[in-house]
C-alpha cells in the first residue's frame, strides 16, 4: 500500500514521517491552505530527505510558470493537480519542466451529493486514463468550503461501484478525513492503490502527531496484509 503524508510544513515531520516509511510526502502550494508553503520554504526540507522517497507538490492555482518554478526550485518529484486542469495545461506543464514528474491528478467526491454523482466521475476517470498525461488518480472529499485537506470522509460505500470502474484505467489514491482508527476499514472498502493523509495524522494543524503517524501508516499496511 502507498502511503502519502501530506501538508507537510516542517524538516522533523517531513524527516520523521520518512523514517517512519511513507513512500510520499506532499506540500501543499495551494493558496486556500493554512498550510501553504513556498518554494524557499520546502528546498531545505526536500535536500534533507532520502532520494527514494516522492515529493509531490500540491497545486490548485493554473499558473503553470508558478507550478514549474516550485518543482525546479524546490526539487519537487511530483504534481499533484487540485484544479481544472485540461490536457493542453498538463501538457504545457510538461513541456515546460527540465526533468519529468510524476502527475498525480486530483478527482474530488463532493461529500453533501449523493450517488447522483457517480456517473460524472466515471465520465471524468475514463477520460483522465485515456489522455494518459497523469501516473495516479487522487480521489479527494470536497465540502461546500475546501477541495482538499478538509478532513470529512466521503461515503465509501457510494462510491464503490465508481472505484471498481476507476481502477481499471489507472492507479487511485484514496483521500479525505483518514485517520489511523479509519485507514484500514477505507482501504477494505474501496481497495485504492494507495492513501493519502493530512489532518488526520496532525496533533494541531500544520504540526505532525508522532504516534498517528505511525499507527497510520502500520494500519495502512497491516490492512494490505490481511487481504483488503
Ligand atoms: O491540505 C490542504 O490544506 C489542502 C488545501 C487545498 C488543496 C489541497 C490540500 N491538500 C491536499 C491533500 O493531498 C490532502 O492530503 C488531502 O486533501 C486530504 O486531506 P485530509 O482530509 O486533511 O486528510
Amino acid at each position: 500500500m502507498w502511503v502519502k503524508i501530506c501538508a507537510n510544513t516542517n524538516l522533523d515531520d517531513a524527516k520523521l514521517a520518512a523514517e517512519l516509511g511513507a513512500d510520499a510526502l506532499g506540500f501543499v502550494f495551494a493558496a486556500a491552505s493554512s498550510r501553504r508553503m513556498t518554494p524557499e520554504q520546502v528546498a531545505p526540507i526536500v535536500q534533507e530527505l532520502p532520494e527514494s522517497i516522492e515529493k509531490v507538490g500540491v497545486f490548485a492555482e493554473l499558473d503553470l510558470a508558478a507550478i514549474r518554478a516550485a518543482v525546479e526550485y524546490a526539487g519537487l518529484t511530483g504534481v499533484q493537480l487540485h484544479g481544472d486542469y485540461t490536457p493542453e495545461l498538463i501538457l504545457g506543464l510538461r513541456k515546460g519542466l527540465s526533468t519529468p514528474v510524476t502527475i498525480l491528478q486530483t478527482l474530488h467526491w463532493q461529500v453533501t451529493a449523493g450517488l447522483e454523482q457517480a456517473e460524472a466521475f466515471e465520465a471524468s476517470t475514463r477520460r483522465i486514463a485515456e489522455d494518459g498525461l497523469a501516473a495516479r488518480l487522487l480521489v479527494d472529499a470536497k465540502t461546500a468550503s475546501a477541495s482538499g485537506g478538509t478532513g470529512t470522509a466521503f461515503d465509501w460505500n457510494l462510491a464503490r461501484a465508481s472505484f471498481e470502474i476507476a481502477r481499471r484505467g489507472m492507479p487511485i489514491i484514496l483521500a479525505g478525513g483518514l485517520r489511523p482508527e479509519n485507514v484500514a476499514e477505507a482501504i477494505r472498502t474501496l481497495r485504492p492503490w494507495g492513501v493519502d493523509v493530512a489532518s488526520g495524522v496532525e496533533s494541531a494543524p500544520g504540526k505532525k502527531d508522532p504516534e498517528k503517524l505511525q499507527a497510520f501508516i502500520t494500519n495502512a499496511r497491516q490492512a494490505e496484509r490481511n487481504g483488503a
